[in-house]
């Protein structure tokens, strides 16, 4: 099979003040956020002029992934697309089209399974094809690479470069909470569920055995819903408190669960837990997120190379390879089925 093109898939965040309410309405189109929590969170982006970083770190990652396909001799032109903002996806795939792209790789920027994170890029395949109409071109996303030697070793030296000047610091892997029932949703039904929480574990897992880290904990962060839903838990900020109680002195936080410094990282990190452990007097130092890391490129050459050559996934984990989808099938019958949650 040969391809035309590969699309960069991600989430999108607004760049002006004016853009951060219809943005956050297309981000929680029929899903159930409470208006109180958009209120609140477009607050979080007017901090950063309204501006959320994400849009100008994918195009800074997707330049450098260009000049990593170039430079191993890979012709593929690079897209890209959003689910919630401009580029809006749909709009990019019809200019795919009109460019005569008619078959292209997809890389969703999101290293993990269960709903949001893998599903969701699944319907907004989905969702452009169907926008594009006849003569759209066929999208093949690649696999998640959560436990990807290349992913976990760029999240590796960088929490080892955040322990550097801070003493006795308990390391604390987060990533962004889902409803409970979305999490026993993720995978396959007959994997059982929590296909997205036991990825954060393993991921958190071969984080902190490479970086020689022997102690650390897997907490959660920026959950909104109604407050009687349960979403995972500990929250990071929670969770400070009860380090604090136990006289942990300094923390160190790895976002594993994301891949570049976006909002819910220089807000609810560097600001909200960041705020949390200076009262505490603790000690507190944000590990870097790959996206500006050069294995990142690296990285998503890699896994388009593998998908051309059909080699066997590199991986560090015994998860099977999952979420490469043809058109936004799911990756199997029932995987991380949408749970529709009741808005208050
Ligand atoms: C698992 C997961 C990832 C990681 C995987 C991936 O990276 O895809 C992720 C990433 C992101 N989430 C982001 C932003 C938002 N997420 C929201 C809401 C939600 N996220 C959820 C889950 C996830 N989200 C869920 C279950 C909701 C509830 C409502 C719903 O089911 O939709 C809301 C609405 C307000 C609120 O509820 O907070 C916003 C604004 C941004 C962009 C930040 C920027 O602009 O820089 C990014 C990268
Ligand atoms: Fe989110």
């Amino acid at each position: 099979m040969s391809f035309d093109a590969l699309l960069w898939l991600s989430f999108g965040g607004p760049e002006g003040p004016g853009e951060v309410m219809p943005f956050l309405e297309n981000v929680t189109r029929g899903r159930g956020v409470p208006r109180e929590r958009l209120a609140e969170v477009a607050e979080h982006y007017q901090h950063f002029g309204g501006i959320s970083p994400i849009n100008r770190l994918n195009r800074e990652a997707i330049a450098a992934v260009e000049k990593e396909l170039a430079a191993q001799g890979v012709d593929l032109p690079v897209y890209f697309g959003n689910r919630n903002w401009h580029p809006m996806v749909e709009d990019t795939l019809a200019r795919m089209k009109a460019d005569g792209v008619r078959r292209a790789l997809v890389f969703p920027t999101s290293a993990y399974g269960g709903y949001s994170a893998c599903r969701q890029y699944d319907e907004d395949i989905e969702r452009a094809r169907a926008a594009v109409g006849e003569g759209a071109p066929e999208l093949t996303k690649l696999r998640q690479f959560f436990d990807h030697p290349l992913f976990v070793s760029a999240f590796a030296d960088a929490l080892r470069d955040a322990h550097k000047g801070l003493e006795n610091a308990r390391t604390v892997f987060t990533a962004h909470s889902v409803p409970d029932s979305a999490d026993l949703a993720a995978g396959p039904p007959e994997e059982g569920g929590r296909r997205y929480s036991k990825q954060i574990a393993e991921a958190a897992r071969l984080v902190a055995a490479e970086a020689g880290v022997a102690e650390y904990d897997v907490v959660w962060q920026s959950r909104s819903g109604p407050p009687q839903v349960p979403w995972l838990e500990p929250d990071i900020v929670d969770h400070l408190d009860a380090l604090h109680a136990q006289g942990v002195p300094a923390v160190v936080v790895c976002p594993v669960g994301f891949v570049s410094d976006h909002l819910e990282v220089i807000w609810d990190l560097d600001n909200e837990a960041a705020e949390r452990a200076a009262e505490h007097g603790m000690g507190f130092a944000r590990v870097a997120t790959p996206n500006a890391d050069p294995r990142f490129a690296e990285l998503v050459a890699e896994l388009v190379r593998e998908h051309l050559s059909g080699a066997p996934a590199r991986k560090l984990s015994d998860f099977p390879a999952a979420g490469c989808t043809v058109n936004g099938a799911p990756c199997a019958v029932g995987c991380c089925q949408p749970v529709r949650r009741p808005s208050r």
